[in-house]
């Protein structure tokens, strides 16, 4: 579906080539990784635990660098950009990471809102903005609540919102439907389907077989290190 939207010409938004990263000297989580997602793409990611599917989505988000390889995010190679510069990509892309956790001294209005503080906005410019999003994923009476007042499934909202707040060109959610109740869930893949139709690529990593059964959109896999692409799960096993 989305791939009509781009040209040949168009630099893909993420771009690994021979991807290598070893925490330590022991083992390579990851090896001769190659992976490119297009304007527009969705991306179920894909593997057992431990496969490095974290790590593949911080490293796109800069939170990584690579040991080995070539990253290109937007268009532009990372491997030698100054901090400036890492920080504009970062801004583009909105995260969804258990790590990247919720202030705790901040509501949720505010931890929601801080993208767009951070970026010198003005509040009347975001403020309907964070309240529709706190409504949409079902906290419109949770706005002025801290973290330690919220439930895992609640606070895993509140960070959802945070991504989108800030109308990124590129979200990576790590389990975003793994606190959730599975309604909540399905509201949360609905609304990031939707994103993705608005032009956003998008990537989930996900244990959730349900959910990527369901939602016929591609899947890359990890294993062994590396990135493979597959159409979706019903291609794969032969189920409808
Ligand atoms: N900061 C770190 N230091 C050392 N090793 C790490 C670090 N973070 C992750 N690892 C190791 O790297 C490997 C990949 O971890 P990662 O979290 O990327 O996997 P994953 O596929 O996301 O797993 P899960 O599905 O269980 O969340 C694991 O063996 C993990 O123990």
């Amino acid at each position: 579906m989305s791939e009509t939207r781009y040209t040949a010409t168009t630099p893909p938004i993420v771009e690994l080539q021979d991807v290598a990263l070893a925490y330590d000297d022991t083992r390579e989580v990851l090896r001769h990784a190659d992976l490119i997602l297009r304007e527009g793409d969705f991306r179920f990611l894909t593997g057992p635990s431990g496969a490095g599917k974290t790590t593949l989505l911080k490293l796109i988000y800069l939170a990584l660098r690579p040991s080995a390889g070539r990253i290109r995010i937007f268009g532009e190679d990372v491997g030698d950009l100054k901090t400036d510069a890492r920080y504009h990509i970062r801004r583009r892309i909105g995260i969804v990471f258990q790590e990247f956790r919720l202030l705790d001294h901040l509501t949720a209005y505010e931890n929601v809102a801080l993208p767009m503080r951070v970026m010198g906005i003005k509040e009347s410019e975001y403020r309907d903005d964070v309240i529709e999003l706190l409504s949409w994923v079902g906290l419109a009476d949770r706005l002025t609540a801290k973290p330690q007042v919220l439930s895992g499934g609640q606070k895993q909202r509140v960070a959802l919102a945070r991504a989108l707040v800030s109308k990124p060109d590129l979200i990576l959610a790590d389990e975003p439907t793994g606190n959730v109740d599975p309604a909540m869930g399905a509201k949360i893949m609905q609304l990031l389907l939707e994103l993705n139709r608005l032009g956003t690529a998008v990537i989930v990593a996900t244990h959730d077989f349900h959910l990527v059964r369901r939602i016929p959109e591609k899947i890359l896999r990890l294993k062994d290190g590396h990135v493979t692409l597959h159409g979706p799960l019903s291609e794969l096993t032969g189920t409808p």
